[in-house]
């Protein structure tokens, strides 16, 4: 059906039209598909017959690490400037391994089943409203998630600007262009990103490079530690104080990926639960190593003045530190496109279900949730604020409550009782989650009302 907008064949339009077709051929299949069911150590799994896998082991990990990693990163070191070391390192690990027992439900709700997609799960579970219910969520995330990364552009960017300008001008100049110069190259950046994010539509997970670019940020963290002067402050190990409300909240924003987890198992090579799960465990694993990392380096360059936005800690006329700002604005403009496709497919699905695609829809959501995202960022007057709400809403929902309740309802009661062990562990795990989220708002909330009153933040 693209064909038509396409008439002219060049390489370009050839790769676009394959990336619409392979999610049309997505998005087109139900839960009624026809699967074949594989035996694996004795073990019925339903395999998928419509769709072959073609990736990788290797470029899985790859795919689902850059899913998890982005700009949760950067607030690791406010969280763990506000717990301690003892009590941030707690809080990560025992984050990591249950967002891998929720993938493990996941993926043992998605193999009962044959399904390939978070929404259809809520489908599945109960229904249209069920859906409706995890698109919404989706949407709310990955609205947050753009937002805080249209915030780094927007802190950013004109450090960038000033420091290219430094470069190539005499500081005069640059003093006198400074405001005008980063207010135009705030909304040309803008403007590039619109056309960009359109013409894209969607990129795949397969950007490599702004994993390199977010392991270029760390190494920079390492070395900055051992040639930035200490503030002369003791390392805490254990501390609380009103901002450690956000900790929770900040660890599991950066380890949401959940959505991203079932269409990268739908493209795994030979696709097993056992070996997606090998997956998934491996690249949190490593993304935990990576976070771990640049929590403590990021905390022992600044101990507890640290701001929830490391990079802005940094000298503005390091060389270094331009490099390293540009390389994050590299891998965060990069994932504007993959945050953007299931917003814009579930407001696709919800508004106007059954719709073949039209250029003229597709690029009126792109603008729209744009400009959303835009007087979001431009109106909200910390990251620390995006993570925190986020993290306290959206992320205990998609990464324990709807896991956890997609397996009670999903995993049938004959071959799973509500009594069994891992229905029992499933329930907690959802109460669990439902704990962590209204106790996360609640210390939001009362820091933000305080907060405001005494000194307006850390
Ligand atoms: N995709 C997300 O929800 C957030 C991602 N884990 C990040 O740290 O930016």
């Amino acid at each position: 059906m693209y064909h038509c907008y396409f008439a002219n064949k060049t390489k370009q339009n050839k790769i676009i039209l394959l990336i619409l077709h392979r999610f049309d051929a997505l998005e087109n299949i139900t839960e009624g598909d026809t699967f074949l069911p594989n035996k694996s150590n004795g073990k019925i799994e339903i395999q998928f017959t419509d769709f072959v896998g073609k990736t990788s082991f290797g470029m899985s990990i790859f795919n689902l690490s850059n899913a998890i990693l982005g700009s949760g990163i950067l607030g690791l070191a406010y969280a763990m400037a506000n717990t301690g070391i003892i009590l941030f390192v707690l809080l990560l690990t025992s984050m990591a391994i249950l967002s891998a027992y929720s993938i493990h439900l996941l993926l043992k709700s998605a193999g009962v089943v044959g399904i390939r997609a978070y929404e259809q799960l809520g489908n599945r579970a109960f229904g249209r409203p069920g859906k409706i219910l995890a698109a919404c969520i989706i949407t709310l995330n990955n609205i947050g998630a753009m937002s805080s990364y249209l915030f780094i552009v927007k802190i950013e960017l004109p450090h960038i600007i000033q420091g290219l300008l430094r470069l190539t001008f005499t500081v005069a100049r640059q003093n006198f262009m400074g405001e005008g110069i980063n207010a135009i190259g705030f909304s040309l950046y803008m403007h590039l990103l619109c056309i960009y994010a359109f013409i894209l539509g969607y990129l795949g997970y397969t950007s490599g490079f702004s994993l390199s670019c977010m392991v270029f940020f760390l190494i920079s963290v390492i070395y900055k530690k051992f040639v930035t002067e200490c503030p002369g402050e003791h390392t805490k190990l254990i501390t609380i104080n009103p901002q450690t409300a956000f900790t929770i909240p900040i660890i599991a924003f950066a380890f949401v990926c959940h959505p991203e987890v079932l269409p990268i198992y739908t493209e795994l090579k030979n696709p097993s639960k056992k070996r997606m799960q090998k997956v998934a465990n491996i690249s949190i694993l490593t993304m935990f190593v990576m976070y771990l990392v640049t929590a403590i380096f990021g905390y022992l360059t600044f101990y507890g003045n640290v701001k929830s936005e490391l990079l802005e800690m940094y000298s503005k006329k390091d060389t270094l530190m331009l490099c390293v700002r540009l390389a994050v604005l590299i891998a965060v403009t990069l994932t504007v496109p993959v945050v953007l496709f299931p917003i814009r497919r579930a407001v696709l699905q919800l508004l106007f279900p059954d719709k073949p695609f039209h250029w003229v829809r597709h690029i009126s959501i792109a603008v729209c949730l744009l400009f959303l995202v835009n007087l979001l960022v431009i109106f909200v007057p910390n990251i620390r604020d995006i993570f925190g709400f986020i993290g306290a809403t959206s992320a205990p929902s998609l990464i324990f409550i709807l896991p956890g309740i997609f397996y009670i309802c999903i995993v049938p009661e004959e071959q799973e009782p509500l009594k069994s062990r891992p229905k029992i562990q499933a329930i907690a795990f959802v109460t669990l989650g439902f704990i962590f989220m209204i106790m996360s708002i609640t210390f939001i909330i009362i820091e933000w009302v305080t907060g405001k009153k005494t000194s307006g933040g850390h």
